[in-house]
């Protein structure tokens, strides 16, 4: 039976993934052999020795520390792709507040609740309703930073909404490059980007690179009346640089889903409080997918959705499989080999794959391995941790 640690409110839809015979669920246990996350910030310290796997359901994997996990040799999972139509529809309704009077208008009508003529109140709306005119977002220019799944999808409905789009992505996938639509505009570079784009937004991760990516120097670059929405992690932008752009008159309007207390109640900036990915959809499809991959990791050694382990399946055969991690060195193969052989145990499969520092090997065999065995691999110098599967 293996423990998992629930860490947020995980879809039931995706607990049910996990069926009670092999897998038992906790919000609270000291010895869990994985865990399962949303936003939960976690530190190395919280992340038990008995850990096999984390699996984060969503994108972003900022709030776990992935590094420590590698060195640990425990695979972090997420969910690509899996929320991406939610922020999609919420960076659109992002678009729509920031280019018409929404807000505004919705407020002014909440403020005539005195009001009992029906008609007089017609009068009125029609009377002031010049106050909350807005722009069409046909024939504007869009500015994409981060082409993957939640970036590409946005490109596509914002060339159905009439909008122009150029995008700037540096490390584009060719899957991402397929899936974007040839009328998107790629751009040499972010600047190029800002310099053109009357909305931008940003669909990028947060890393050391794209920490406080989003500074002064390239908002004093951005067209004025810009308005720049970030759906993608606080850190990315520096909000000293949006307020003094904001003031300057440099952006017209910030939208965000991270908001911090120096945004709050200004009347060019819109917070949302972290909902891009609060659909009932998106929390389902990604908790099945976390669920599922972790579930065949404990259970078959499988690694899917990986931000950290090299992706590796294998179709079970032989009478029991080990999961081998080892430091991605020469000679480690050949070293583990040797002691089954020495052993006179059969191979059935095998696979082996790498990723950076970290090599994994699947290796089915013909007959049950001894725990002494089993510590003489441990004991090889590279190898991080092995796993009989049965
Ligand atoms: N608001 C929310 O609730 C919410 C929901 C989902 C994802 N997110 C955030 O959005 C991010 C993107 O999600 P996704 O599903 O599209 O991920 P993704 O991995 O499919 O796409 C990210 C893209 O960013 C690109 N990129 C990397 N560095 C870049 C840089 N310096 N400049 C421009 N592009 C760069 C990558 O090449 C990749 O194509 C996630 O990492 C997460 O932080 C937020
Ligand atoms: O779990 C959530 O609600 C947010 C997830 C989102 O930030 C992500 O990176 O996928």
């Amino acid at each position: 039976m293996y423990k998992i640690l629930t860490l947020n409110q995980i879809s039931k839809k995706g607990l049910n993934r996990l069926s009670t015979n092999n897998f038992e669920l906790a919000e609270n246990t000291s010895s869990p052999d994985a865990i399962l996350l949303r936003s939960h910030k976690l530190q190395g310290d919280d992340i038990a020795p008995t850990v096999k796997a984390i699996g984060r359901a969503g994108a972003g994997t900022n709030n776990i520390p992935v590094s420590i996990c590698t060195e640990r040799g425990i695979p972090v999972f997420n969910s690509p792709g899996a929320n991406a139509n939610a922020v999609k529809e919420l960076v659109i309704g992002g678009l729509a507040l920031g280019s018409r009077g929404i807000l505004d208008g919705i407020s002014y009508v909440n403020s005539l609740s005195h009001m009992t003529d029906a008609g007089e109140m017609a009068k009125l709306l029609e009377k002031e309703k010049k106050r909350f005119k807005g722009n069409e977002l046909a024939g504007r220019t869009l500015g994409v930073v981060g082409l993957g799944a939640i970036g590409s999808m946005i490109a596509n409905a914002a060339l159905n909404l009439g909008m122009d789009v150029i995008g700037f992505d540096p490390a584009l996938s060719v899957d991402a490059a397929w899936r974007l639509p040839s009328a998107v505009q790629k751009m040499e570079n972010i600047k190029s980007l800002f310099a053109r784009a009357d909305y931008i937004t940003l669909h990028l991760p947060v890393l050391e690179e794209t920490r406080g990516l989003v500074n002064l120097d390239l908002l004093d670059n951005c067209k004025p009346g810009c308005c720049l929405l970030n759906f993608a992690r606080e850190e990315i932008v520096s909000i000293d640089a949006v307020l003094a752009a904001l003031d300057k008159g440099k952006l017209r309007q910030f939208i965000t889903d991270f908001p911090v207390p120096s945004l709050i109640g200004r009347e060019d900036v819109i917070l949302m409080p972290h909902i891009g990915a609060s659909t009932d959809e998106a929390e389902e499809n990604c908790a099945v997918m976390a669920a599922d991959q972790i579930s065949d990791f404990l259970l078959n050694g499988n690694i899917k959705n990986s931000v950290n382990f090299p992706n590796l399946q294998l179709e079970r055969s032989g009478c029991c499989r080990l999961a081998v991690v080892n430091h991605n060195v020469p000679k480690m193969l050949g070293s583990i080999l040797s002691i089954l052989a020495d052993a006179n145990i059969n191979i059935i499969d095998m696979l082996n794959k790498s990723r950076d520092d970290i090599a994994y090997s699947l290796i089915d065999l013909g007959e049950d391995v001894s725990s002494e065995l089993i510590t003489k691999i441990e004991l090889l110098d590279g190898v991080i941790n092995v796993r009989v599967i049965h």
